[in-house]
């Protein structure tokens, strides 16, 4: 509404101003129609103005919902996919490439609309005071459009490919200051530095070739506007000299002409800035476009994954009895035609505690990955108190399961908030319990702030046990009736190992563990232990059991086992 005001007031000018002349010329007061004009000028500003406002509100608005999405989105992705894709890249397209979309509202689009009707009033205006000198204006014009839409489809590709390089960019700097200290210690600072230069560059040459097309697009509408000025006033000047035109006529024609040649620049940009915006807008709609993870779960129809049905009625701080898990025939694969997992079968009775040991790459994290279903088996079938994993939605079945990884992330921000995780509600009084039952209450006592002590990326200001046993304190205070734990590789200092060792037998208590074991001593624990090599089951048992039936195990036992 405010455009079709705008152009209104703006199109109202030269009819003043004809007036003016006329007003003058024929002896009369020019003053009320001076009023009338000025009236214009400054409405017209005012007017312009809040467009203006408006449309910066409008395109944050816009910039808001898209990064609402997307973040939703990133969030919500399959594992596979975030396995596929690098973090940084995924993290400018919320940032960078919802400016660049940003920047194709303000300057491009919604400007259009006002510029289209000062355009077409103009037009029209010129068409009834001189025909054939709109005739000759538009001979001009049209070569200079036809120019601009064909070099803008190139600006489309060319932004792509820059946004695409920014994308880059950000994944190396990422992944450069995640491994900060061991590029330090490396001493291949120089060689990261000079890798994410290059990608800096290749963004650098994309936008200067985007500049490249766009300087080419300027002298031609530049050349438009002179050369219909030109004709104009030549034209125009021998029409009024022979008398087939008013002077008044002629400037009011030439004021019109100065209307159609604003929104005209505004739209040889707003090709550019749209155009641009199309490239960025490609890669956010690449991401919103992906299935969810949880797509299965939501489709019609499935009324398994719906909460309450089935099997998955617990929620968090719910633990109920513990849960018996079985595989059934279980073959997995990143890839096609190479099973990490290998017709697996095997069952962890309920409320018992299972290890599993083996070689590295042998599939143990696996295994653990497939019950939390950031996987599904490609053959087999994984069952949880005879229930079928995937009968359940992913909601349910990890409101079942505390999770420990190995390298066991900490979250930034404080301990506190990394221990309601998992269960948002927990008071003051649970915290601490489960702190103390990991043997981590004294350690976090010492800092002035307790629990709202800070904790940096990565858990940094923890050690790796710390970071461990906070992660163990934090699925003991989900109190899930199922544990998966990956006992962490690094060796561990004799204090350590132990205080870890008590937190997992405090988290076993009355739950069924399952835990990928690194050290003898979880292992000899473990009321059942499953030897795992290249994918496949080659003895269960218990330690003593396997040390008199497994070749594999007694070497395990020799060496690995006992890190
Ligand atoms: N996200 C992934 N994409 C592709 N391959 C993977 C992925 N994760 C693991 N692998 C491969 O699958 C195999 C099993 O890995 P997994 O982490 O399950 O082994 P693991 O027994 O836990 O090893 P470790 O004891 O060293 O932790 C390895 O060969 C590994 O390279």
């Amino acid at each position: 509404m405010l455009s079709v005001l705008g152009a209104g007031l703006s199109l109202a000018q030269p009819v003043a101003v004809n007036q003016v002349i006329r007003s003058i010329s024929t002896g009369r007061s020019a003053a009320p129609v001076v009023l009338v004009l000025v009236l214009l000028v400054l409405g017209a500003g005012l007017v312009g103005a809040a467009q203006q406002y408006l449309l910066e509100r409008t395109a944050e608005g816009v910039v808001l919902t898209a990064r609402r999405r997307l973040v939703d989105q990133l969030l919500r992705l399959p594992v596979r996919e975030h396995d596929a894709r690098r973090t940084g890249d995924l993290v400018s397209r919320v940032g960078s490439d919802t400016t660049v979309v940003r920047a194709a509202l303000t300057g491009g689009l919604v400007d259009a609309l006002g510029g289209a009707l000062v355009f077409t009033g103009a037009l029209i205006g010129m068409a009834l005071l001189d025909p054939l000198l709109l005739g000759i204006t538009l001979g001009v014009v049209l070569v200079a459009v036809l120019a601009v839409v064909i070099a803008s489809a190139r600006i489309q590709v060319l932004t792509r490919a820059a946004q695409e390089a920014v994308g880059r960019l950000a994944a190396g700097v990422e992944r450069a200051v995640s491994a900060v200290r061991t590029i330090r210690a490396s001493g291949a600072t120089d060689r990261e530095v000079a890798r994410l230069e290059t990608e800096a560059v290749s963004a650098h040459d994309y936008g200067v070739r985007v500049a490249g097309v766009g300087a080419v697009l300027w002298p031609i509408s530049g050349l438009a506007v002179q050369g219909s000025f030109l004709a104009v006033l030549g034209v125009g000047g021998y029409r009024v000299a022979s008398g087939a035109l008013a002077v008044a006529d002629l400037v009011t024609f030439i004021l019109f002409l100065f209307m159609m040649v604003m929104p005209l620049g505004q739209f040889f940009s707003a090709v550019t800035t749209v155009r641009a915006a199309l490239g960025a807008l490609g890669r956010i709609q690449e991401i919103l476009g992906l299935p969810r993870e949880d797509a299965q779960d939501r489709a019609p129809g499935r009324t398994e994954g719906t909460p309450g049905a089935g099997a998955a009625t617990l929620g968090p701080g719910r633990r109920g009895r513990p849960v018996e898990v079985s595989f059934d025939q279980v073959t997995f694969s990143y890839r096609p035609g190479r099973p990490v997992l290998d017709r697996l079968s095997f069952t962890v009775p309920a409320g018992s505690t299972t290890a599993i040991v083996g070689p590295s790459g042998g599939g143990k994290s696996t295994l653990l990955a497939l019950i939390e279903r950031f996987y599904d088996p490609d053959h087999g079938s994984i069952r949880l108190d005879g229930a079928d994993l995937r009968a359940m939605s992913r909601t349910d079945l990890r409101a079942r399961i505390g999770y420990v990884e190995q390298d066991a992330p900490v979250l930034a921000g404080t301990v506190r908030e990394n221990l309601l995780l998992a269960a948002p509600e927990a008071d003051e009084a649970a915290c601490q319990e489960v702190l103390g039952a990991v043997n981590l209450l004294a350690r976090l006592q010492e800092h002035p702030e307790g629990l709202d002590a800070p904790v940096g990326d990565d858990g940094a200001g923890l050690s790796g046990g710390e970071r461990q046993r906070l992660a163990i304190a934090r699925s003991l205070l989900a109190d899930t009736p199922l544990l998966l734990l990956d006992e962490p590789t690094a060796s561990l200092d004799s204090r350590n190992e132990q205080a870890l060792h008590a937190a997992i037998r405090s988290a076993a208590a009355g739950r069924t563990v399952l835990i990928v074991a690194h050290r003898l001593s979880t292992v000899v624990g473990a009321d059942q232990i499953v030897v795992l090599d290249h994918g496949r089951l080659t003895a269960t048992g218990t330690h003593e059991e396997l040390l008199g039936t497994s070749v594999l195990y007694r070497e395990l036992a020799r060496h690995q086992l006992l890190v």
